[in-house]
């Protein structure tokens, strides 16, 4: 079994929260602890703060630190402390005004214009890229004049002036997700929009929506900082930006006064730049699990000898495979062991999730992402392949490993005709001209079955149906003759005539060019018409392997017969015998 020493399985987690996992970030911790310090600060001003924001001592102007005035006094000689202490009540409540009615405006209007779309995305739309074309501070400036002094009145407007930046955002996230299946899926069930936006939809966008608040909260401070350093706003209403131009104003009697007000801005924006970085880092990590680097060592262990009998093509010894889960390697191949001679068909069968397709993939060196071979040998041709070098398995696949597909229309590129898809590979991995590629791709659209090999070769992907795109990828797999045909469930996504019609083109194929093949598949009946001989696979690992006849005949494990027995009883079995190897090789 596996020589690697992988973690236990992770519990199962469930959704972690957001929160924590931000908190172990430690830009995530200092940006959330600095931001509630000031929270906290603004909160209880009155408590902390030794004196009332306007108290002025007429001794203490412009006066150095100490004497009651911690941080000295400011040029009216009013404590500059207790200053910022409440200007962080004034400068955060502003910037909560702005973030408010931005957020407010920006992701209903986004929501309903995204949903719905239409002339109420038109005319929102209009309305957002005017919003967009306003210079913001001639606007506010505008205001200012006509609203009389009130930063907070002014944030409101400037939170109107934000919202298109909201508005853009989740109308763009909506229109992402409004046409995903699980939207119609609601819709179908018979829920109303509103219900569908508030639960659905709302739901799946919320993440990057906050994390344009935290930043949008940063914005609003220095916007407003700004705003009152020009001199906007109540003098008598202690702010940062406020006491910015007043140390400023002093600037060259007392420099250090100029340092508070804007440490605290700097601190406080930073902190939410970096709360949104934190969220963002978070939401991107999703529920991805640990990093492969991260993961306990793999451990490998000697390949042992390549197979004596030369007739043996694939020789796979106790495989292993596994992913990263949140706490340590997750096996889902657990020692499977198979061999496969040269121009035999080997069926891999069982149900969903089994690792059939893990298994198939480890040979083909195509695991997805985090996915590693953690023990045991792949020997193909007498050479272990596994966990061989990408550019070596480059040069075996196509050429020596050939693979067809389940969806036949999603392994076709929409953007190129049928004909460059399958001369592509022959010039690249036969070295091929292009006419030599064309006549021999004319050659195999004829000999998979196409009526008008000309006429498909011309083609788009989507100018042919769904059993002619997976002629063309058996014609592709086919086509630099390899040694070994993988086809993971090559008929699933066909109608069952198309079905019968494709299994017999690659038994005629596979007879033909006395190619091995391993077919994972479902289906007992596409074993019996296709396979020499089967494996049954259950939760990674081989329950059975035997020649078709006699697994069918007399099935030794009690799954297999779980499984035969769950074959329809009105369904009569296809019956054709495979051509024995000797009968192949005859
Ligand atoms: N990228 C991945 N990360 C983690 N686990 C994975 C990944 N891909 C597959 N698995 C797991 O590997 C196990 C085996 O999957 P596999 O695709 O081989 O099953 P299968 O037998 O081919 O099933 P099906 O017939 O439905 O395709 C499953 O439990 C699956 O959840």
């Amino acid at each position: 079994m596996s020589a690697a020493t992988p973690a236990p399985a992770p519990a199962a987690s469930g959704r972690e929260s957001i929160v924590l996992s931000v908190l172990t970030n430690p830009l995530g911790l200092v940006a959330a602890v600095l931001l509630t310090v000031v929270i906290l600060t603004a909160v209880f001003a009155p408590l902390i703060a030794p004196f009332a924001p306007d108290d002025l001592q007429i001794f203490k102007i412009n006066a150095p630190p100490g004497d009651g005035y911690l941080l000295g006094g400011d040029g009216s000689g009013r404590d500059i402390f207790s200053r910022l202490v409440f200007g962080a009540r004034n400068t955060l409540l502003g910037a909560l005004i702005a973030l408010t009615v931005a957020a407010a405006i920006g992701v209903t209007a986004g929501l309903f214009a995204g949903y719905f779309g239409g002339r109420r995305e038109v005319v929102m739309s209009w309305i957002a890229d005017g919003l967009m074309a306003l210079p913001a501070l001639i606007v506010l400036l505008a205001f200012y004049q006509s609203l009389g002094s009130s930063i907070q009145v002014s944030m409101v407007i400037f939170g109107i002036m934000l919202s298109p930046g909201f508005y853009r955002l989740t109308r763009n996230l909506v229109n992402g997700v409004k046409h995903e299946l699980y939207v119609d899926a609601a819709r179908v069930s018979g829920l109303s929009d509103m219900r569908i936006i508030a639960r659905h939809i709302l739901l799946v966008i919320r993440a990057p929506v906050i994390i344009q608040t935290s930043i949008v909260a940063g914005i609003s401070i220095v916007i407003q900082a700004g705003l009152e350093f020009l001199g906007l706003g109540d003098p008598s209403v202690p702010t940062w930006g406020g006491m910015l131009q007043d140390a400023f104003a002093n600037m060259f009697v007392v420099p250090t006064a100029i340092l508070w007000p804007g440490l605290a801005i700097s601190i406080t924006v930073a902190s939410f730049v970096l709360l949104a970085n934190a969220i963002r880092d978070r939401l991107q990590q999703g529920n991805r699990p640990a990093s492969a680097a991260s993961m306990p060592k793999v451990v490998s262990r000697p390949a042992g000898a390549a197979p004596v009998d030369t007739d043996i093509l694939l020789d796979i010894r106790d495989l292993v495979v596994g992913y990263p889960g949140k706490s340590g390697w997750t096996e889902v191949v657990k020692g499977v062991s198979l061999q496969l001679r040269r121009g035999e068909v080997l069926g891999l069968v069982g149900e969903s999730g089994s690792g059939k397709t893990q298994t198939a993939f480890s040979v083909l060196g195509l695991l997805s992402t985090g996915g590693r071979i953690l023990s045991g040998s792949i020997w193909f041709d007498g050479r272990d392949i596994a966990n061989l070098p990408e550019s070596e398995m480059q040069k075996l696949r196509g050429k020596h490993i050939a693979y067809v597909p389940q969806e036949p229309m999603s392994n076709l590129d929409p953007a190129f005709r049928i004909g460059f898809q399958l001369t592509e590979p022959m010039m690249t991995v036969l070295g091929m001209s292009r006419s030599e590629a064309k006549a021999r791709a004319l050659e195999l659209l004829a000999k998979v079955g196409m009526p008008d090999p000309k006429r498909t070769f011309n083609a788009y992907p989507h100018q042919v149906s769904g059993g002619m795109a997976q002629r063309v990828l058996i014609a592709r797999s086919i086509s630099c003759n390899p040694d070994l045909l993988i086809a993971d469930e090559p008929t699933t996504a066909l109608d069952v005539t198309v079905q019968a019609e494709v299994l017999e083109l690659l038994r005629d194929l596979q007879a033909e060019m006395g190619m091995s093949v391993i077919l994972v598949t479902h289906n007992f009946g596409v074993v019996a018409d296709i396979c020499h001989r089967v494996s049954v696979m259950k939760d990674g690992q081989v329950v059975e392997t035997a020649e078709v006849q006699s697994l069918f005949a007399h099935p030794q494990h009690d799954y297999t017969r779980m499984l035969l027995s769950a074959v329809l009883d009105d369904v009569t079995p296809r019956t054709y015998r495979p051509r024995t190897l000797k009968e192949v090789s005859a």
